[in-house]
This record gives structure tokens, C-alpha cells and sequence, in this order.
């Protein structure tokens, strides 16, 4: 059975529909990711599988449950980060994640949430004193806390450093291994790249393109650029061109192998090195872009 199924899914505010009709599962173990463009529908659709939100229409599933009527059976099983987690900032970072913790029904060590975070030394801070990086990451510490055997996280590395969002990634990857299964939302598509297993990429409310990240970027064309040279270039190679930054050449095609040979052996006859070359298949930046525009 799906640790969580979701069919024909659609959400609206008063007469806007914000999810419009999104079928979608996620395996015990699997990292999902759900990408699109601000306003696509990824909250809303995480808020259904929350239970915060009754669908227009559909159904959703979570552990075989409703979110809705049989709430207390999901969230127990459940690790929630949501955006914008409503602290009372008068508390500090521990007494927020105790406070937390004895809300939810998971038995769990709180320094250890922290300590996982990396927010230790933060501990005895108001939380209205925090960078939005360390209440981002306040917001995972809290959501891991008595390791959920499911985790929803809501953008989880937003606002953070490069770092920390590395140091993040590294814990989704424990925690992958160790058995949890995650649905998150991103605006980072090498965040997508870097963790999930199988991605969808909503538009308007609807999943436009999904699959696993080979899947999604299968069909699409390779890149090759390098620093414009000083001759131009043949006209077959030409013919390729896509638009690139300044002073740079890009072309797209579906035989790299033979249209990198082409240009290598052309830059050879003019006894040229070509500055800068990158030769890369379809990235998940290109499917998103191509849908998303
Ligand atoms: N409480 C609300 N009342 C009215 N409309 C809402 C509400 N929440 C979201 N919407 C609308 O529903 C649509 C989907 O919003 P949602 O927050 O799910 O998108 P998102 O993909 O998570 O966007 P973002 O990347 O900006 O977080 C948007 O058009 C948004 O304006």
C-alpha cells in the first residue's frame, strides 16, 4: 500500500481553484517532490494531506487513512513542517520545540532535534530573535521530532545558507535511510535533483510533468557551450543555436555524441580551443523551464 494516494484532488478558495483535478502517490521510502511556480498549488495540496484543508473534490489518503476524519491516526505517524509555523516568539527555541513535543503524541529527544539541526547553541533564544535560516531550520528540528515515519516539508531550506541547506539535505538523506518516507515542496530544482526519487511539476493547479528525474528530462534536448569563438561556425553546427549569455555560444541537440564530434573536429581543422566547453544531457531545470514558461 502508498504511504500516500491522491486522486483527482481539487481545492479551491471560494470560486478559485487552486488544485485541479492532481493524481499522484508516493511509496513507502521515497522521497517525492512537488515543483511549480509560486501560486502552482503546492501548499494547498500539502494542506489536504494535512488534513487542514477539505478538498473540493477527490480523495486523499495517507496511511490507507482521511486526513480529515481519521486525523489522529495520520499525525501520528506524521511530521509536519508548514510555512510560516506560527511560533509564539516570546519562547525560546527549546521551550518551543518542548512545547512542540508534548502537543504531538511522538516520544522523542528534543535536544536531539536541535542537535540535528544545529541549533544547540540557539537554544536559550527568543524565537523572534532567529534568522529566518535558523527558524527554517527550527521548523525541521520540530517536524523530525520522535522520527515520523512520514515527513511533509514545506520548502524546508528556504532562506538557508549554503551550508545548512547541505547539512539539511545530509539529514533528509538519514532520515531516508533509516526508513521515512518524504513529500516536500521546493523552489530549488538541484534540491529536487540532489534528494528525490520521482517529482512532479504542477502548473496552475494541474501536474504538468512527472516522473522520476530521468523521466521527466528524457526527452529533452543536450546542451553544449563554450566562449563564442573567433570564426563562425559551420553552417549544420549554426543551425543549433540557442540563445546563451553574452560572448557565449549554446547549442541544442538530440545526438550529442555526434554533434560533439562535429564541433570538436571543426575546432581542430581551425587548430581552435574552445574555452569553457560544457557538454551536458537534459537537466530537471529544463524540463521545469519548459513546462513552467
Ligand atoms: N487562503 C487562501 N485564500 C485564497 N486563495 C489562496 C489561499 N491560499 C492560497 N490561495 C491561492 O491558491 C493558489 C495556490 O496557492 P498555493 O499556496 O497552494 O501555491 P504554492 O504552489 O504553494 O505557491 P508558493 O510557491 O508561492 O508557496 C494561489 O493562486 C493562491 O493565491
Amino acid at each position: 500500500m502508498a504511504v500516500i494516494e491522491v486522486t483527482d484532488l481539487r481545492c479551491t478558495y471560494g470560486a478559485h481553484t487552486a488544485v485541479d483535478g492532481v493524481d499522484f502517490s508516493v511509496e513507502r521510502g521515497e522521497v517525492f517532490a512537488l515543483l511549480g511556480a509560486n501560486g502552482a498549488g503546492k501548499t494547498t495540496t500539502l494542506e489536504a494531506l494535512e488534513g487542514h484543508h477539505a478538498p473540493a473534490g477527490g480523495r486523499v489518503r495517507v496511511f490507507g487513512h482521511d486526513p480529515r476524519a481519521e486525523r489522529r491516526a495520520v499525525r501520528r505517524r506524521t511530521g509536519v513542517m508548514l510555512q510560516d509555523g506560527g511560533f509564539a516568539g516570546e519562547l525560546t527555541v527549546r521551550e518551543t520545540a518542548e512545547l512542540w513535543a508534548r502537543l504531538g503524541s511522538r516520544a522523542g529527544d528534543v535536544a536531539h532535534d536541535l542537535e540535528r539541526l544545529d541549533l544547540t547553541a540557539r537554544a536559550d533564544v527568543a524565537v523572534e530573535q532567529l534568522s529566518g535560516g535558523e527558524r527554517r531550520r527550527l521548523e525541521v528540528a520540530l517536524a523530525i521530532h520522535g522520527s515520523p515515519d512520514l515527513l511533509v516539508l514545506d520548502e524546508p531550506t528556504t532562506g538557508l545558507d549554503p551550508e545548512s541547506r547541505r547539512r539539511t539535505w545530509q539529514l533528509i538523506g538519514e532520515l531516508v535511510d533509516a526508513g521515512t518516507t518524504i513529500l516536500l515542496t521546493t523552489h530549488y530544482l538541484e534540491e529536487a535533483e540532489a534528494l528525490a526519487h520521482r517529482v512532479a511539476i504542477l502548473r496552475d493547479g494541474r501536474i504538468v510533468r512527472a516522473g522520476s528525474l530521468g523521466d521527466v528530462s528524457a526527452a529533452l534536448p543536450a546542451r553544449i557551450s563554450f566562449r563564442a569563438p573567433p570564426h563562425p561556425l559551420p553552417d549544420d553546427l549554426a543551425a543549433l543555436r540557442t540563445h546563451g549569455r553574452l560572448g557565449e555560444l549554446v547549442l541544442e541537440t538530440h545526438h550529442l555524441q555526434r554533434d560533439l564530434r562535429r564541433l570538436l573536429n571543426w575546432a581542430d581543422t581551425h587548430d581552435l580551443t574552445l574555452e569553457r566547453l560544457h557538454a551536458r544531457g537534459g537537466t530537471l531545470e529544463d524540463a521545469f523551464l519548459g513546462v513552467i514558461a
